[in-house]
């Protein structure tokens, strides 16, 4: 049985514009599966779709099935409120590419880190506290200053870190990552990556990893489903992506995905 089954999914505006068309597709938990396509191509409704958080006026039809461990099987397409918050954070989680999207500007970190912890574990006091610094320590060498930081007081890279520890603080069967790594420079791209395939290889959770960058998504992904204009164009495993893809767009996406590393290749060389 699938963590995720998506099956016919299809997004449309209130005046009945399709911007996701009938797109199937499933995750097995532990499973790493990149969503890649350019801009505008329905990545980010999507996901936003498996949390049950679509954009006010915006429906979904068909199935989105989430079945974790330990929490009831559910529909998120068909349920309610009430039931999604029961499985955000737990059955499903999501790291935006801003990570200041994620976080108060008004509160310090560790308060927020706090949130998840006490709302869906049920901690408080010493509990709470200890679990606030466990969940920063596993992302940052410092947890206790990052903790006492407001996150205008810390750079993108650890607001990142912060949103991961906050994602992941109450064990997600799956991990969603939008564009996580798009925001940061390079060097801190891949420290972040790093810590994500690291985090998830560890916790065997299921990875939904959204990236318009073909590089990023071979990296910390085992199959990748190609999305264009709201249609699901072509998926297969990382290598077959890379090494033989069959759709026209795909191998432009390859192409240019390419010439971009050439290019580095020059530059570095100079
Ligand atoms: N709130 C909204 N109202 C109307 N149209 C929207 C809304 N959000 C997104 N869209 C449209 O839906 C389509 C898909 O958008 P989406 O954000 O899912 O693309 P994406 O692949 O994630 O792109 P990006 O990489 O730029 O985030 C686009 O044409 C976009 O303009």
């Amino acid at each position: 049985m699938s963590l995720l089954d998506v099956q016919g999914l299809t997004i449309r505006t209130e005046d009945g514009r399709e911007l996701v068309s009938d797109l199937s597709f499933s995750l097995d938990a532990g499973e790493r599966i990149g969503l890649i396509g350019e801009s505008g191509s329905g990545k980010s409704l999507t996901t936003l779709a498996v949390m049950g958080l679509l954009p006010p006026g915006m429906t979904a039809s068909g199935s989105i099935v989430l079945d974790a461990p330990g929490l009831p099987r559910t529909d998120v397409v068909a349920a309610g409120e009430r039931r999604l918050l029961g499985l955000r954070g737990r059955a499903a989680t999501v790291v935006f590419q801003e990570p200041l999207t994620a976080l108060d500007p008004l509160m310090r970190v560790g308060q927020q880190v706090a949130e998840p912890l006490r709302r869906l574990k049920g901690l408080r006091g010493a509990a709470l506290r200890q679990a606030v610094r466990d969940a920063l320590a596993q992302v940052l060498p410092d947890p206790d200053r990052i903790a006492r930081a407001f996150p205008h007081e810390i750079s993108g890279g650890q607001r990142q870190r912060v949103a991961i520890a906050m994602a992941l603080a109450c064990d997600p069967a799956l991990l969603i990552a939008d564009e996580p790594t798009t925001a940061l420079d390079v060097t801190v791209q891949e420290e972040i990556l790093e810590l994500l395939g690291a985090q998830v290889a560890e916790r065997g959770m299921a990875l939904l990893f959204v990236s318009h960058d073909l590089a990023v998504v071979s990296a910390v992904t085992e199959r990748v489903l190609v999305l264009r204009n709201g249609q699901l164009v072509e998926q297969g495993s990382v290598e077959q992506i890379v090494h033989s893809p069959t759709h026209a767009y795909t191998r432009e996406l390859v192409g240019s995905a390419r010439r971009l590393e050439s290019a580095l290749e020059r530059t570095a060389k100079r």
